[in-house]
């Protein structure tokens, strides 16, 4: 770019590109895009991409962030389910060492991912929990740093016995070490959305998924105000098997699933089903 033009996070920047190409932001689509260049500068340096290493995005956008990682020297795969916006981002991403996959990023074969890769993305909030999901389960990522509503980052750093914590959050801390980095206001992008925005690390274990362990967790959480032994029931746990774990671990029978941290739960998953269950 020339030096006198507006850098792509610029408001004025982002509006004229969108009236050029003839389009508005799209709110299926969770579109709300980035126009604070010093908060970009946050995810990137949270990030702390190394040379050449591979970053996958998910929802470039018009390439803000995709453009600031390939220029901190990242080789950026990002996968976007909007067609409209492919024009856009052969325009802003030109010369970079980026890809665009065209497609929704809840099919992409995460597994397929070379380990150690780098995942940073400003996520479109009606995806955001079922792909944060897939994308931990695959393992194939040394650290996420990923803009969500602050909702969803308070479920992913939760602790035990709050009404944030559940199944993402276990999901989370099962597979990393999550850090809540800093709030986004309204006011960092644009459109502005209604709701507060968190940056959030999460620093991979590098564990593979377990699914008997999680087959549990969905269990105990099914409904919220049962205790954990009717959960489990109703999941087909036997009841004298059930009984006996929560004795073996000196919970009371009464006990909510919402009381067990992580390690409470991999001990009641070795209870339940014995070591290697
Ligand atoms: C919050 S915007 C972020 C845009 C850009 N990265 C930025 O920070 O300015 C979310 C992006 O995700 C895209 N998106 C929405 N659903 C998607 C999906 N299922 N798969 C891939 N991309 C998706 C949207 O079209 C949009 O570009």
């Amino acid at each position: 770019m020339e030096p006198s033009t507006p850098p792509l996070y610029a408001p004025r920047t982002v509006r004229a590109l969108l009236e050029r190409y003839g389009l508005r932001a799209d709110k299926r689509f969770g579109q709300n895009f980035l126009v604070d260049g010093n908060l970009l500068g946050v995810i990137v340096r949270t990030a702390q991409v190394r040379p050449g290493e591979r970053v996958y995005e998910v929802g470039p956008g018009l390439g803000t962030l995709t453009r600031a990682l390939a220029e901190a020297g990242a080789k950026v795969t990002a996968i976007e389910k909007d067609q409209r916006l492919l024009p856009v981002l052969e325009e802003t991403l030109a010369g970079l060492n980026v890809t665009v996959v065209p497609g929704d990023a809840l099919a992409y074969p995460w597994d397929e991912v070379p380990p150690d890769s780098l995942f940073v993305a400003n996520l479109p909030y009606n995806i955001s929990t079922p792909l944060l999901t897939a994308v931990l389960r695959a393992n194939r990522f040394r650290r996420l740093v990923v803009l969500v509503q602050k909702e969803v980052a308070d479920r992913l750093a939760a602790r035990p016995a709050t009404e944030a914590y559940g199944l993402l959050t276990l999901r989370a801390q099962y597979h990393a070490r999550v850090e809540r980095v800093r709030d986004f206001p309204p006011q960092a992008f644009y459109p502005q959305p209604n709701v507060t925005s968190t940056l959030v690390r999460l620093e991979s274990k590098g564990v593979p998924d377990d699914p008997a362990l999680f087959r549990l967790v969905e269990a105990a959480f099914a409904q919220r105000r049962k205790t954990l032994r009717k959960n489990l029931e109703a999941a087909g746990y036997a009841r004298e098997r059930v009984l006996a774990a929560l004795s073996a671990l000196g919970l009371d029978p009464r006990v909510r699933g919402e009381a067990l941290d992580l390690e409470a739960f991999q001990r009641l998953k070795a209870a339940l089903l014995g070591p290697t269950g």
